[in-house]
């Protein structure tokens, strides 16, 4: 057996699950087929990012931590039955099965970065059935043709890209996250939220109604947070999307590999607050968008008034030294007087500002100095469920919305807001054999292309229509099935959620190239039926 070490990494964002197994499943062929050619003389390195996809059941207390593993393998001389490893699914299997046994078994050369349990429970996970791995092998190749063929895709890889990339400064940010995590954080706060009955009257400050501060993270952690960000931004500054279209400095943590520390700071220490503070929409909030704000004279000086696209905003300030910047607060968008100004808060390094995400607030002008914050949004897709009627599709917490508009099909899983208010084909694929999936995936592409064509798509603008595929029933898609009345798959259905439309296509022929292109003709020349 190869000596492989393991290292935990955080989610990618966008990507999903069987193109982030596939990825990683090419790579490692690729190496595999270098080592094999030079003999095993050269050392050869390999990246890989194994993911719970199609076929390995993804279970687990957080299907969001339990969901990958970044693993290095580096290869010594291959024995003679490696050298006969040919097939991918020997690879995938073979790559599964050497990370299980040098993380579970701790055979492995000494671990890079220390498994949680988390992970070992995701490697158990993983080891395959015999009988699952043809048909997870199936789901790798047709989500590689994808990747090869679809334009649409490859803003995903790049993602794939920083991950192998990204060399953390400070490894104990990266491992053994649950135990340094009482270490950083205040210990008032730390005592309140373990407790047997979480209490955090002692600590909490209401600054306004549902407006509420406390002393959250120690300097230390402060301190090494601010560095971890300078080096990634020095490191893998083109590879980090901004985290959303108003702050242009800042970084999106999970794209760091951080997702994993912020999941058991979300899960096990936020989340009694979050409860005693706000019953309802904390009900399911397992989903986080983390992400750094920056201030200072020379790039973004402050950010107006907005609500955040969050059911939970927790914002804590880590530095550096700066005056002015304080955040103001009106009221939540549904009160009437939401805009007339309520509070203004100043941060303080450490401390941790907490409420609704439709809190108005804006952070005001900085005076001298900069300032760097830890934002983490949480989602309850239990909460969004609940309002999805009066409030449309549900959008997922990350943009890249200039990403989003240059491809002609988009992620339904994923969608951008305008699901809301253009006519969106939808096309529902989920369940079917990869094969089919690939084959009416390059269907809609084909049409997608002519109708932006026809219509004059200018790049960076939302077409007239959008386009939007489900390969998988996760994020929105099981929203916007439910919206569209449909059960079957493959189903098509142009939503116009703004005008309270659907439109089905209702065919006895396979669907086709040909079925969907009369379908959405029909459509522009307003011949369809409400369905
Ligand atoms: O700068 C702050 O404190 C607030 C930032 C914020 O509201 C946001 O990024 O959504
Ligand atoms: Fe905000």
């Amino acid at each position: 057996m190869r000596n492989c070490w393991l290292r935990s990494f955080g989610q990618l964002t966008g990507v999903p699950a069987a193109v982030q197994v596939t990825v990683a499943v090419q790579r490692e062929v690729e190496a595999e087929a270098a080592l094999l050619e030079s003999g095993g003389e050269v050392e050869v390195r390999k990246l890989g990012l194994l993911q719970a996809g199609a076929g390995v059941p993804a279970t687990g207390a957080r299907k969001n931590l339990a969901r990958q593993s970044q693993f290095e393998v580096v290869g010594a001389s291959p024995s003679e039955e490696e050298a006969k490893t040919e097939t991918k699914v020997s690879a995938a299997v073979e790559i599964v099965a050497v990370a299980v046994a040098a993380g579970v078994d701790g055979k492995g050369k000494k671990p890079h970065l220390q498994l949680n349990e988390l992970d070992a429970k995701l490697l158990d996970d993983l080891r395959p059935a015999k009988d699952s791995a043809d048909f997870f092998l199936c789901q790798l190749e047709a989500s590689a043709a994808r990747i090869q063929k679809a334009d649409a895709f490859s803003a995903w890889e790049l993602g794939v890209d920083l991950y192998c990339r990204y060399k953390p400064l400070h490894p104990e940010l990266f491992e053994n996250q649950r135990e340094n995590l009482k270490r950083w954080l205040s210990p008032t706060f730390l005592t309140a939220a373990t407790a047997e009955h979480p209490d955090f009257k002692d600590v909490l400050r209401e600054e306004a109604p549902g407006v509420y501060s406390f002393e959250m993270f120690n300097l230390e952690f402060c301190n090494l947070l601010l560095e971890e960000i300078d080096h990634a931004q020095q490191t893998a500054r083109e590879a980090l999307d901004r985290p959303n279209g108003m702050n242009r400095y800042g970084v999106v943590l999970n794209q760091m590999g951080l997702e994993p520390l912020i999941t058991i700071l979300q899960q096990e220490y936020l989340m009694p607050l979050m409860t005693s503070l706000f019953p309802t929409e904390s009900k399911g909030c397992e989903d986080h968008h983390c992400f750094i704000v920056r201030y200072r004279a020379d790039e973004d000086v402050g950010l107006d008034m907005h609500e955040d696209d969050s059911d939970i905003t927790l914002n804590a300030c880590l530095g550096k030294e700066f005056t002015g910047a304080t955040l103001s607060f009106c009221g939540l968008v549904t009160d009437e007087k939401h805009r007339k100004l309520q509070h203004t808060y100043t941060h303080e390094k450490g401390r941790a500002v907490i409420h609704l995400g439709r809190h108005r607030h804006g952070a005001d002008n900085i005076e001298s100095g900069e300032r760097v914050n830890f934002i983490l949004w949480s989602v309850s897709e239990t909460y969004r469920n609940s309002q999805a009627l009066s409030r449309g599709v549900i959008m997922e917490v990350v943009e890249r919305r200039l990403d989003m508009y240059q491809r002609p099909v988009l992620d339904m899983a994923r969608p951008i807001e305008e699901i809301n208010s253009v006519p969106s084909v939808c096309l529902f694929l989920e369940g079917l054999p990869p094969y089919r999936q690939h084959q009416l995936f390059q269907n809609l592409l084909e049409v997608a292309n002519e109708v932006h064509a026809s219509l004059g798509r200018v790049d960076g603008q939302v077409p007239a229509i959008i386009f939007f595929v489900a390969l998988q029933p996760s994020g929105a898609v099981p929203q916007v099935r439910e919206m569209s009345a449909v059960t079957a798959s493959p189903s098509l259905v142009i939503l116009d959620v703004d005008g309270e439309k659907r439109y089905r296509l209702e065919s006895d022929k396979d669907l086709d190239a040909a079925e969907i292109r009369g379908f959405v003709a029909a459509f522009r020349e307003g011949k369809l039926q409400v369905r």
